[in-house]
């Protein structure tokens, strides 16, 4: 695969295309911006400042610790960079039009990625635009519309096609992009497993006993989405910050737009037989799931999304430290995604907490108006703190 990875090759991966979209996707979706799978089944408490437990477990019962050493260590020009054996030599006409299917499915899905997206450079744009679309893919394989269709055997399939993109031996032209932006930054592959086990924990469990299990969950689906994105948006030069701290913040800005996400989609989830919110909480407001299966927006209710909501917010406010520390051509995009993320907090609070009934989503005009803010605070640079 290393030699000339030819034309013909290319073409033949290209034709390895079937195409399965959730019914939300299909009505946006133009016919470029397809995303397509193909699959072959081959095979603690705190008090402060809510009542309830913010933050269950450590980042390095997680190993994230192992993996930002990896990444660090494999910086861009540091002598570990580019272990991995092959290099695939892909024609750069098939990579180009690789990137641009990324680029319209990006731009098609999540429009404020995308647009935040076009101030950073050529390169990195379009490494975030490769692991979007791998990360879209994973999640339409328990969340799309065939997802119940399918069995672990497609998760194990799926997760030989990641050793393989890892490897320089992508199974089809998506999957090429990703192998590209793998050998041009220090992306380690176990944030791409974890996802991938994420989606596993999904088609298993549909009940969350505490937080501490949620918030397993969140890192598995959205805490490795920051992971991926640090190495890529890279951190910036001036900053004094350790690499730890700021990995972490882009980990807990993926908890809190997870539990965001969460928030949002109480009500539809119900409708699948889901309920994504601590037991344990529900039971001390004196809820358990038949009130979120009955719809009613009580008092209790209020009262637990008003902690829920807090919670959230906490782990943005954690994602904000971070940010500033990034590179500066890649704040805005963390800065509009966290910024519009938290709004539908918000919207939630708007409306009187009912998210049974209820989807909470943030206006256009708001949206407008969120990113010059963003841009604005995007302008911040870390402060330099001097021994
Ligand atoms: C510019 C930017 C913010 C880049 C990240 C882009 C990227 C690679 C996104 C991948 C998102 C994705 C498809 C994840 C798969 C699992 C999933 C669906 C998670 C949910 C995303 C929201 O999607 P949506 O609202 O469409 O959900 P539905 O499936 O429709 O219900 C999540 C809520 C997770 C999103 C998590 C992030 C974007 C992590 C952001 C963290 C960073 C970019 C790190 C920033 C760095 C610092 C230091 C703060
Ligand atoms: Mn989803």
């Amino acid at each position: 695969m290393n030699a000339a990875f030819s034309c013909a090759a290319n073409t033949c991966i290209k034709a390895r295309n079937s195409t399965f979209l959730s019914k939300k996707k299909q009505r946006r979706t133009s016919p470029r911006a397809e995303v397509t799978v193909a699959i072959t089944n081959k095979t603690k408490e705190s008090s402060s400042p809510t009542q309830l437990s913010l933050h269950g477990i450590s980042c390095t019962d997680l190993f994230v610790h192992e993996i930002v050493q990896r990444q660090q260590s494999q910086k861009i020009g540091s002598s570990d960079f580019d272990i991995r054996t092959t290099r695939p030599n892909f024609h750069p006409m098939f990579l180009d039009e690789a990137y641009e299917r990324c680029r319209d499915i990006c731009a098609e899905y999540a429009k404020t990625f995308y647009l935040g997206t076009l101030l950073m450079t050529e390169e990195r744009q379009k490494a975030i635009w490769a692991i979007y679309v791998w990360c879209r893919r994973t999640d339409e394989l328990v969340d799309g519309p065939n997802a119940a269709h399918h069995s672990s055997s497609v998760l194990e399939r799926w997760d030989e096609r990641l050793d393989d993109i890892f490897n320089g031996r992508p199974y089809d032209m998506l999957d090429a992009a990703l192998t590209d932006t793998v050998h041009n930054f220090p992306l380690d592959i176990k944030p791409f497993k974890d996802m991938i086990e994420g989606m596993r924990m999904d088609t298993r469990k549909n009940r969350y006993a505490n937080f501490e299990e949620l918030y397993l969950y969140c890192y598995y689906v959205a805490g490795t989405v920051g992971l991926m994105s640090v190495p890529v948006m890279g951190i910036a030069p001036e900053s004094s910050v350790s690499a730890q701290t700021i990995y972490d913040s882009a980990l807990y800005l993926g908890i809190g737009n997870q539990l965001t996400n969460i928030l949002r989609d109480v009500g539809e989830d119900a409708s699948r037989g889901r309920v994504y919110l601590p037991q344990d909480e529900l039971t001390k407001f004196g809820l358990c799931d038949k009130d979120v299966f009955s719809r009613k927006v009580s008092n209790d209710w209020r009262e637990f999304m008003k902690e829920q909501i807090r919670r959230a917010r906490f782990y943005f406010d954690l994602a904000e430290q971070g940010a500033t520390q990034l590179h500066k051509a890649s704040r805005w995009p963390v800065w509009s995604s966290l910024m519009l993320y938290r709004m539908i907090l918000d919207s939630i609070e708007s409306n009187d907490y009912d998210n049974l009934t209820k989807r909470a989503y943030v206006g256009r005009t708001k949206k407008l108006m969120a990113l010059p803010v963003a841009y604005t605070r995007s302008l911040s640079n870390p402060t330099v703190v001097f021994p």
